[in-house]
């Protein structure tokens, strides 16, 4: 009957029969497309309803039980695994029609985390690319691979080694600021600790000095923390991740203004860091002597006047360095203050390591990389805190093609989520999970240990590139306050909620109290 109208107001030559076989073949090769389409999504269905996971409703899945605030999407992302199966370390739930498994077992975590297959970051970090573009942590393909390769030389421990002095110079500050809670009967050591990593990675990443420590008022800083929270908020609600309600809501014109502030400040000191370099082409060795090195100045080096990265490409790779060098090792370095602070035991030990190491010379000179790989049981006691709580929580793949996980087919398209709080409490690996034991990672103790089961810097092709510069910045930090101040934990672990945001964070901070070491 169409045809017939369609036919009548074509011109005579057209021919309506030829038209009717056209629409005939046009009609069947639909037809194949949604059958094969629909082969497949049922092939799919049936390898997903094979996973232990909760009921999903049509459509929804299972968005209402996920609905809720970061603290309580934590918890029941961690006790799912109690709730639908301890046994294979694999679950699944729908977000909408889109499906996702949470792996938590080394055996399972290793065919997604070691494939240089699965290198594609899941859609949660979409987010983040407002702010850090594709850059090393976003990026996906060809360009990942062609960033990671120049990218990695720039963390050459000869480069790390020069970034001491400047953890060394803002622990003295933190120190100093830390001292006015001398006296107090608690305080949340989250703030202080933050603004050190903030101040450390500015100066490493850029070359400047924010003073963030003595100003946290700045829009640069300012910016940074909003742009985490706003980012946050994002992930978490399923009204704000779609672009369309995001733009219409009153968050965008925040986020707009931060990723303003934030770009503006990148720009104006790669343009002025490569305008210096430029002037003094000449004495360029000379510069290199007297002046520290910031990752900027290695990447403008390497691009090769924009041949090979354009000054685009250099401001996604040192924001990424900004947003994760600072925020995760601040985590890392509060629980590991915190844990200390309720284990005595534990914290004279790291007392008569730094007394030994520091008993030579003057007790307050600042650490040489020399000292740090002395502090071996502070190191224990920095991997036992990571296990317990890794900042960085989830690790989120997109399965690119069919893999078989254990006895159960994981199809193309889902998304993979590693939730690493659940795989470093495995009792099968770490007997009596919760507790806090640095000897876990005494050298005895960690032989046969799986590869994968304790992977706080993720693992494999896409592994954290800074995890070398990370420990080294928290022993000088942890180290640096310990030689100054005995810690109490003021909260017991069992009263502190955890909520896994961008990274792992206690939900009211964390809340020690210090006394001074030497009076
Ligand atoms: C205790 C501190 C840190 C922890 C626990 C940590 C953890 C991680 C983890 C788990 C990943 C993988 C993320 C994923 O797969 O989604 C990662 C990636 C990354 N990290 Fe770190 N990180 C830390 C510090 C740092 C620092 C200080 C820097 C830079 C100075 C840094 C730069 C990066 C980059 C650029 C990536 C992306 C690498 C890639 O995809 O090739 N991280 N980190």
């Amino acid at each position: 009957m169409l045809i017939c109208l369609v036919g009548k107001w074509l011109p005579r030559e057209i021919d309506v029969k030829k038209l009717n076989i056209v629409f005939v073949i046009l009609i069947v090769i639909c037809g194949w497309l949604v059958f094969r389409w629909w082969r497949v999504q049922r092939r799919c269905l049936k390898h997903l309803a094979e996973i232990p996971g909760p009921f999903a409703l049509p459509l929804i899945g299972n968005l209402a039980q996920v609905n809720v605030d970061h603290d309580e999407l934590f918890s029941r992302i961690v006790g799912m695994r109690l709730m639908w199966g301890t046994r294979d370390g694999i679950n699944k739930a729908w977000l909408g029609q889109k499906p996702y498994v949470f792996l938590s077992k080394a055996c399972t975590v290793e065919p997604i985390i070691a494939s240089s297959r699965h290198v594609d970051k899941s859609y949660d970090y979409q987010f983040l690319q407002p702010w850090l573009g594709t850059g090393l942590l976003t990026s996906s393909g060809a360009k990942w691979r062609s960033r990671r390769k120049i990218l990695t030389p720039t963390f050459h421990f000869n480069i790390l080694e020069g970034f001491v002095q400047v953890f060394g110079e803002q622990t003295e500050v933190l120190v100093r600021k830390m001292g006015a809670e001398l006296g107090k009967p608690s305080f949340n050591v989250f703030p202080y600790v933050t603004l050190c990593t903030l101040d450390i990675i500015c100066e490493t990443a850029m070359g400047q000095r924010i003073s963030a420590q003595s100003h946290s008022d700045s829009d640069y800083v300012r910016a940074v923390y909003d742009i985490g929270s706003i980012i946050q908020t994002r992930q978490a609600s399923l009204f704000y991740q779609s672009n369309i309600f995001f733009r219409f809501s009153s968050l965008y014109k925040k986020h707009q203004q931060c990723i303003r502030t934030l770009h503006d400040f990148s720009n104006k000191v790669i343009t002025e860091r490569r305008k210096e370099i430029l002037e003094n082409a000449e004495d360029a060795d000379r510069n290199e002597v007297t002046k520290r090195l910031a990752f900027l100045d290695l990447l403008i080096k390497v691009s090769e006047n924009g041949s090979v990265l354009s000054d685009t490409d250099i401001r996604e790779e040192v924001d990424t360095f900004m947003f994760e060098g600072h925020d995760t090792t601040s985590s890392a370095v509060c629980w590991t203050l915190y844990l200390l602070g309720c284990h005595p035991e534990f914290q004279h030990k790291v007392f008569n390591e730094l007394d030994s190491i520091f008993s030579e010379g003057i007790y307050d000179r600042r650490p040489t990389l020399r000292d740090l790989k002395g502090m071996k049981y502070l190191d224990k006691c920095i991997k036992e805190a990571l296990r317990l709580y890794p900042s960085v929580p989830i690790l989120g793949r997109k399965v690119s093609k069919d893999i078989q996980i254990g006895k159960y087919t994981v199809p193309k398209g889902t998304t993979a989520l590693v939730v690493l709080p659940v795989l470093h409490r495995d009792p099968e690996v770490f007997q009596n999970p919760e507790k806090y034991d640095p000897e876990r990672f005494s050298y005895e103790n960690t032989i046969g240990r799986h590869p994968y089961a304790y992977i706080p810097f993720s693992a494999g092709p896409r592994n954290c590139i800074g995890q070398k510069f990370a420990l080294l910045e928290e022993k000088v930090l942890i180290s640096g306050v310990l030689r100054k101040y005995r810690l109490e934990a003021t909260e017991r672990r069992e009263d502190i909620t955890t909520t896994a945001e961008l990274v792992i964070r206690a939900k009211n901070g964390l809340h020690i109290r210090i006394h001074p070491r030497f009076t």
